[in-house]
């Protein structure tokens, strides 16, 4: 089955609609899941350096573009500036590292990760006495965002973007820019539709990439490594979606799946698991009716599972991008 489904950039690139995210895939597991994703027909990538798995992707992409089997130009691969290179001096050797690690010339989609600056201190964010992470209060978007476009200039990046942005800091970039953002990334499900921000997005001009699809699994086990109780919704479980995918003779996740590729969005969701990993990809042969995706889009419920709550202290001003 063919991934026919693009979003089409402000600058003409076209990004296949479906990817595969790779937060908390470790190496041994993302080399063995990302050949077989490649083999399944999944073309766009999603990674940062925060994951730590770009020099295991980058062997599974020197492994595929050496063979033949696959083109450089038949490939979509999104990666990030991390939050500590959130300083105009680190934008092009960060991303020179990635791509050192990718074993690539370009990235097709370069994001800054989050707006707030953090610091590295012992191969780690940078702490105070108190256990809270360093925020650096001295973020400039405007300028990361300048050095962003020459990384376009340089031919590092075919296009550049934004994640975790808020409204508000996206119009500072738009009234400050050469370049326009392609593209935002954002947590998008069922419960957390934002409709206000992807409109926004949609009159600007600027693609949506939907991070955790699912709901996300690994928010929740970095919350309990700092002692963060919260509970999260199991969209898997929702009567509604369980229902349609039983019409459909689908599973709850393609559902979930399909339902953001109609809504004009791009999902990228994570498996490392074979089987859920073919399973994500089966989502091209049943479009939902309006009435569903109508339906779909009452279950929003403003549930924002990716709340940074797992960083201590970085709700703290200047640039958090979420209400507190
Ligand atoms: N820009 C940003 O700040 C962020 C970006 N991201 C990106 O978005 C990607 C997706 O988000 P992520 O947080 O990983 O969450 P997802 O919503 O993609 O959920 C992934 C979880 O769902 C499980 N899963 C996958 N497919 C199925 C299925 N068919 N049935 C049941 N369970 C399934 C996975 O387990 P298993 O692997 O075992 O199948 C994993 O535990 C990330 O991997 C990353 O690339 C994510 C968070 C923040
Ligand atoms: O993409 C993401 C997933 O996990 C990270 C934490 O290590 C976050 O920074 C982030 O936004």
């Amino acid at each position: 089955m063919a991934n026919d489904m693009f979003l089409i950039f402000n600058n003409g690139l076209r990004m296949p609609a479906l990817g595969i995210g790779t937060w908390q895939a470790p190496d041994d597991e993302i080399e063995f899941a990302l050949d077989l994703a490649l083999e399944t027909g999944y073309r766009h990538i999603d990674t940062a350096p925060v994951y730590r798995n770009e020099k295991a992707i980058g062997r599974v992409l020197k492994k595929w573009l050496d063979s033949g089997k696959i083109k450089r130009e038949e490939l979509f691969i999104t990666t990030k500036l991390p939050p500590p290179a959130n300083n105009p001096a680190y934008v092009e050797p960060t991303i020179k590292n990635s791509l050192a690690d990718l074993q690539l010339d370009y990235v097709d989609l370069y994001l800054i990760h989050v707006p707030f600056g953090l610091f590295m201190e012992n191969d780690d964010f940078k702490r105070d006495a108190n256990g809270l992470l360093e925020i650096d209060t001295s973020t400039d978007h405007i300028a990361i965002w300048k050095k962003m476009e020459h990384l376009v200039a340089l031919g590092l990046t075919k296009s550049i973007g934004l994640s975790n942005f808020n409204q508000e800091q996206i119009q500072r970039i738009l009234n400050n820019c050469t370049i326009r953002p392609a593209n935002l990334q954002i947590e998008h499900h069922i419960y957390l539709q934002q409709p206000n921000l992807i409109k926004f997005c949609e009159t600007q001009g600027i693609t949506v990439t939907a991070y955790a699809p699912l709901g996300s699994r690994g928010v929740a086990s970095l919350n309990k490594m700092v002692g963060v109780e919260r509970d999260f919704p199991d969209l898997m479980d929702v009567p509604l979606v369980k229902e349609i995918a039983k019409n459909y003779g689908k599973t709850p996740a393609q559902v979930l799946i399909r339902w953001i590729l109609d809504c004009g969005l791009a999902p990228i969701p994570k498996s490392t698991n074979p089987e859920r990993l073919r399973q994500n990809f089966k989502v091209f042969d049943f479009p939902l009716t309006e009435e569903e995706i109508k339906k779909l889009k009452s279950l929003d419920a403003n549930i924002r599972i990716c709340d940074f709550k797992f960083f201590p202290g970085v709700e703290r001003p200047p640039e958090f991008p979420f209400a507190v």
